[in-house]
């Protein structure tokens, strides 16, 4: 489920280009894993085929001896590392740090062989240059990993291969300067096109999550609307419960004669009472597991994953129970006190097998709601709802 959203929690470290709260860090990433898995596949296997195919090169350079097959054995466990992280990304297709993992020691083991192919052929060292320069920028810029990473390693690889031109002694002063600047270029280049892509992303996943919580969250009382429940949460419960043939239960509560409330207190007043509920809810759910959403004006739905009938009417009790203490203050001095009444029902899919419309498990709540309200207000009413509605054994709990 998305994090609730403000600005602090999107705080992005610049040096490094990630959320500073982890949390959300990891939440992006998540977001992130389908086109990250794909993008890695394609960049690596694009890499694999062109680091093997690069072996002509060195049969036309070196001639088919020792040295070529040396290079060769080098290509060749280059591209088997490039097809195993590929493969990390079908084995464990959640686990953004294997796909890291996976994309760095392919990396690592590129500017490893890329460095015996420069001691075994120094005439072509600016081709050399030209080639690590190119890598640099497949590496910052291609293959998906976190910048820190890219970074140490095209640094490090650079500076590696500057050493090995310079103890190899075949370029001139001016022509060495010239390559490292060009070197420090790709690098710089690379690494900013690199930092600005990753803050950009990560700017399209705020707003993406600002939208998106401004479309599923109420206002007032910042819990999730009614238009979270139907399209997302109800569907994505009742499957999850339906799948491990777990209880599910939905708890309507309503205010009692909140009209009177607007009326004799006004608007302001009504809201604050409003918001005080929402709190009392959501203090008595389980955080992360249980969802509260805003169903009507003063009306509430619970949503309570892996509970069965007897828990769920114990949780309305508390409820009840707990709103009738509770007070609002609406002006100074001026506390104004309300009761609730609440429709129970809740669904064991152990028991239940067939499918049926998301809407009659909430009408049947509803139904009840309404006999609490008939029933003199300030009471539970609950029914288990056996796949279609209505049928079952009604208990009034208080
Ligand atoms: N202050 C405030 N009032 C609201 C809000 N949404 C709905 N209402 C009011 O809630 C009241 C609901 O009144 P009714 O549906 O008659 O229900 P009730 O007075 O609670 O009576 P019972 O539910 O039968 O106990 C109406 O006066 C609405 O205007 C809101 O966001 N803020």
């Amino acid at each position: 489920m998305p994090p609730t959203v403000n600005d602090a929690v999107f705080r992005i470290a610049r040096w490094r280009a990630e959320f500073a709260d982890r949390t959300i860090e990891s939440h992006f990433n998540r977001h992130q894993l389908r086109h990250t898995r794909s993008q890695v596949r394609l960049a690596l296997l694009f890499c694999a085929a062109f680091y093997v195919a690069f072996t002509i090169t060195d049969v036309l350079a070196l001639g088919f001896g020792r040295e070529a097959l040396i290079l060769l054995a080098g290509r060749v466990v280059v591209a088997v590392s490039a097809l195993v992280s590929c493969a990390f990304t079908y084995w464990y297709p959640h686990s953004i740090r294997r796909i890291w993992l996976g994309a760095s020691i392919t990396e690592i083991l590129g500017m490893a062989t890329f460095a015996l192919v420069v001691l075994f052929r120094p005439h072509d060292t600016p081709w050399h240059a030209m080639s690590i320069s190119i890598m640099a920028l497949v590496v910052y810029l291609y293959i998906p990993n976190r910048l820190l990473y890219a970074l140490a390693i095209g640094v490090i690889s650079t500076v590696v291969f500057v050493a090995l031109v310079v103890w190899l002694d075949r370029l001139t002063g001016p022509e060495l300067l010239t390559m490292s600047m060009l070197l420090l270029l790709s690098n710089g280049f690379g690494c900013m096109a690199a930092h600005r892509y990753a803050l950009i992303r990560r700017e399209e996943f705020r707003v993406h999550a600002v939208l998106k919580n401004l479309s599923e969250r109420d206002a007032l009382t910042g819990c999730h609307n009614r238009r979270y429940l139907q399209q997302e949460l109800l569907n994505m419960e009742l499957s999850r419960a339906r799948r491990f043939k777990l209880s599910l239960a939905v708890v309507i509560c309503d205010i009692d004669h909140f009209k009177a409330v607007n009326d004799t207190h006004g608007h302001a007043a009504g809201d604050a009472v409003l918001v005080t509920f929402a709190n009392l809810l959501r203090s008595l759910t389980r955080d992360g597991v249980d969802s509260v959403i805003r169903y009507g004006g003063e009306e509430f739905l619970i949503v309570l994953p892996e509970t069965d009938l007897d828990g769920a009417v114990h949780l309305a009790e508390r409820m009840r129970g707990a709103l009738i203490g509770a007070g609002t203050e609406v002006a100074p001095g001026r506390v104004v006190g309300v009761t609730a009444s609440f429709g129970v029902t809740a669904v064991n899919f152990a028991h239940v097998e067939q499918r049926f419309a998301q809407e009659l498990l909430v009408d049947q709540a509803d139904r009840l709601l309404y006999t609490a309200k008939s029933s003199g207000r300030n009471n539970v009413q609950a029914l288990q709802f056996h796949g279609s509605p209505g049928a079952g054994e009604r208990r009034k709990a208080a």
